[in-house]
């Protein structure tokens, strides 16, 4: 299975409250963030360990785990990514940025790329990509082909929400990817927005409506 439905009681309740009509810009924001970080806890579940002995509080050998120098760069897709990048950097604090920028265009719907600073060794690097919406699914593949154009092979996907649609196309462009998402939703509407989805996601974290 690559995608994965995180069902967590906390996650689904913060979701739920996303979801209300009217919510204000400050708790959106909030929101964005607390179920990014518990999408995360549960996108790095397998990442490897390894033993190693420190000193314990008597002094004595003891021997813990250790995170196996897995190196990784959380992707924030522009806008709407940045709303879940403060709550995925608390549990991997000293993980390297690298930022995508597009724009869906409101018309066909097809992604516009307006920016793209990846990290130097992207290819020793797990992606993290992160962006609270998966709708058609264009924007992901787009980054994901940019992630893979610059050398990364490993890379994962954290959304809060997912339509299915997006899901099975980002999946038949790239099966290789593990999708991370608090909902996979009904269906897109006529204007490609998630039913019943968050609204503009984007302009709910930015305050843009
Ligand atoms: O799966 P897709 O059909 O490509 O749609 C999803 C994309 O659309 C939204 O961004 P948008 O283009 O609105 O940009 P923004 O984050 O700047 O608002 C969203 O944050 C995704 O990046
Ligand atoms: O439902 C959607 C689809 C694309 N972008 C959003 O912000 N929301
Ligand atoms: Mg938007």
């Amino acid at each position: 299975m690559s995608i994965h439905v995180i069902k967590h009681p906390l996650v689904q309740h913060k979701l739920g409250l996303m979801r209300e009509h009217g919510i204000s810009t400050k708790s959106f924001r909030e929101l964005c963030q607390e179920v990014g970080t518990l999408l995360t806890y549960e996108a790095t579940k397998d990442i490897p360990l390894e033993d190693i002995t420190i000193k314990g509080w008597q002094g004595d050998d003891l021997t813990v785990q250790h995170i196996k120098g897995k190196k990784i760069t959380v992707v924030p897709i522009l806008r709407a990514g940045l709303g879940m990048m403060e709550g995925v950097m608390q549990l991997i604090p000293s993980a390297k940025v690298s930022v995508v920028g597009l724009q869906r265009n409101e018309e066909t719907l097809e992604p516009v790329p307006y920016f793209e600073k990846l990290v130097g060794n992207i290819e020793e690097r797990m992606s993290l990509v992160i962006d609270p919406m998966l709708a058609t699914g264009g924007s992901m593949i787009a980054t994901i082909d940019m992630l893979k154009k610059a050398g990364c092979k490993e890379i994962k996907v954290i959304v809060l929400v997912a339509a299915p649609e997006g899901v099975d196309k980002t999946l038949e462009a790239h099966p290789d990817v593990e999708i991370f998402t608090a909902s996979l939703d009904s269906h897109l509407n006529e204007k490609g927005y998630i039913v019943p989805g968050l609204g503009d996601a984007g302009d709910k974290i930015f305050g843009t409506v």
